[in-house]
Formats: structure tokens, C-alpha cells, sequence
């Protein structure tokens, strides 16, 4: 079953192409990992499949109303320094389905407080989120996805600048919210994650996509020296999509 599939899609980029050719259908009820190297498309296709950039050729046909699609990106794209506490903003999930002026329901502050307790930031639910630490802050922008009942989740690189424990926690309960039905697709350059997270691959290289399985991929490339110690392993520039 799939609510999210790609019909030889071309996407453009200020006028160069990106990516063609790209096939397949994501997987609901599981986790798909984007992977390649800097520059290859990633947040290209996110943008596409967000319905922020218009394909040149192809389409993204997706089955998923828009209320219930999140898209988080990388943190660094964030401006978190909004006068907001981590409270207000996981109930700001409510918005696309109930709107932004109506306020909220005791049932929503019930499900704020559990999302907040699962994802262990409810001492934190006052703090405003310019004090967070960068693990704080992801798990408090994982908690907005999750009040938002998204069925559709596109996170890009969750898990860069964030502590362990913090990649522990997301790691659980992103794949909770997979067995819970969610189509869930995650950018990642570290090939542990990727063997913890991910039931499916897409890899871009070269300007096209390949489907992969995790474990061809760990496969081969486990074991490989990372580019530098103590980095997470990054995808090679050279990875040839049509070779894994
Ligand atoms: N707004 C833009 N205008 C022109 N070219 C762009 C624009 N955004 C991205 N590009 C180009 O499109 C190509 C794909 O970029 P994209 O950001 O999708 O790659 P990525 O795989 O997400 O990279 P990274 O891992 O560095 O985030 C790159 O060559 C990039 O320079």
C-alpha cells in the first residue's frame, strides 16, 4: 500500500535539472531513508513532494491531505529565536486541522502533556524555545509533528546536532509512529541510524533515484573508514546510484 508514489518525476532547479526519471512508491506504515551526497537533490525532492516546487515532467500523486503532511527541516533553516515556550509550540500542531483562532480543548492539552511526557520534555513545557539545547529543541519539533497527527513526515537530517539520548528517544518514537501507519521519509548521512531507522531507501546520485534495502546498503558499505574520525559516515560523492 502506498499513499505517496513518484511518476517519472523531473524536477529543476533554477533551470538545471535535478533529478529525472524518478520512480516508486513510498511505503505507508514505514520508514523511508533519503540518502546521498551534498548537492544531489534531497531537499529538492522534499520540496517537490510538499507540493513547493512544481515538477518539469512527471508528478508526485499523493494521497495524503495536506492538514496531515509535516515537513521538518534542518534545524538550521529554523529561526527558533520566536518568543515562544516548548508547550505553545507543540499545540501550534493543532493549527492545520482546527486553525490557528480558535483556540484549544482541554483534549488537546491532555495530548499535549502526553507527547510532551513521551518524548521526555515535560519539565521543559514553560521554557521558551530560545533556551533549548539543540536536542531539546528536536524533540519539542517532533512533538509539534506528532499533535498534528501527521500522516505524512518528511524530516531532514532529525538527528544532526542532537545528543545521543535524543537520538534514542526520536529513534523510538519515530518508528512507533511508522507501526502506527505513518509514511514517514528521512534524510540521513549516517549509515548506523540508517540501519536502526529505515525499512527502505531511496538513494539520489547522479541525478536519478534507486530503491535500495537497508541491508544491501549496510552491506556494503559498513566497514568502510568514515571520511573523518569521529564524523558520522557520509554517503561518497561517488556513489553510483546504479551499482548498489
Ligand atoms: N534555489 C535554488 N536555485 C538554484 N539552484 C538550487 C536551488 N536550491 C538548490 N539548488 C541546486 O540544486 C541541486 C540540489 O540541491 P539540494 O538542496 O536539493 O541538494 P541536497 O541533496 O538536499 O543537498 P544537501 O545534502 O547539501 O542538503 C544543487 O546543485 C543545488 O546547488
Amino acid at each position: 500500500m502506498s499513499r505517496l508514489q513518484l511518476e517519472d518525476l523531473q524536477l529543476a532547479r533554477g533551470g538545471q535539472t535535478v533529478l529525472e526519471h524518478l520512480d516508486g512508491r513510498f511505503m505507508d506504515g514505514a520508514i523511508t531513508a533519503l540518502v546521498g551526497a551534498n548537492g544531489s537533490g534531497k531537499s529538492t525532492l522534499i520540496a517537490s513532494i510538499m507540493g513547493m516546487l512544481r515538477p518539469v515532467a512527471g508528478k508526485v500523486e499523493c494521497q495524503v491531505p495536506k492538514e496531515r503532511c509535516a515537513w521538518l527541516p534542518q534545524q538550521l533553516a529554523l529561526d527558533l529565536t520566536f518568543p515562544m515556550s516548548v508547550e505553545e509550540l507543540i499545540m501550534t500542531g493543532t493549527w492545520p486541522s482546527h486553525g490557528a483562532l480558535k483556540g484549544y480543548c482541554a483534549a488537546h492539552y491532555r495530548r499535549g502533556r502526553e507527547i510532551m511526557a513521551r518524548l521526555g520534555i515535560s519539565s521543559l513545557a514553560h521554557r521558551p524555545l530560545g533556551e533549548l539545547s539543540g536536542g531539546q529543541r528536536q524533540r519539542a519539533l517532533i512533538g509539534r509533528t506528532l499533535m498534528q497527527e501527521a500522516e505524512l513526515l518528511l524530516l531532514d537530517e532529525p538527528f544532526a546536532n542532537v545528543d545521543i539520548e535524543t537520538v534514542n528517544v526520536l529513534t523510538d518514537v519515530l518508528r512507533d509512529t511508522a507501526r502506527q501507519g505513518a509514511t514517514i521519509i528521512v534524510v540521513l548521512h549516517d549509515l548506523e541510524q540508517l540501519s536502526r531507522l529505515a525499512d527502505d531507501v531511496l538513494i539520489l546520485a547522479g541525478g536519478h533515484g534507486r530503491w535500495a534495502s537497508p541491508e544491501s546498503l549496510l552491506e556494503r558499505y559498513a566497514g568502510q573508514p568514515a571520511k573523518a574520525p569521529r564524523l558520522p559516515f557520509i554517503f561518497p560523492d561517488t556513489l553510483d546510484a546504479g551499482t548498489v
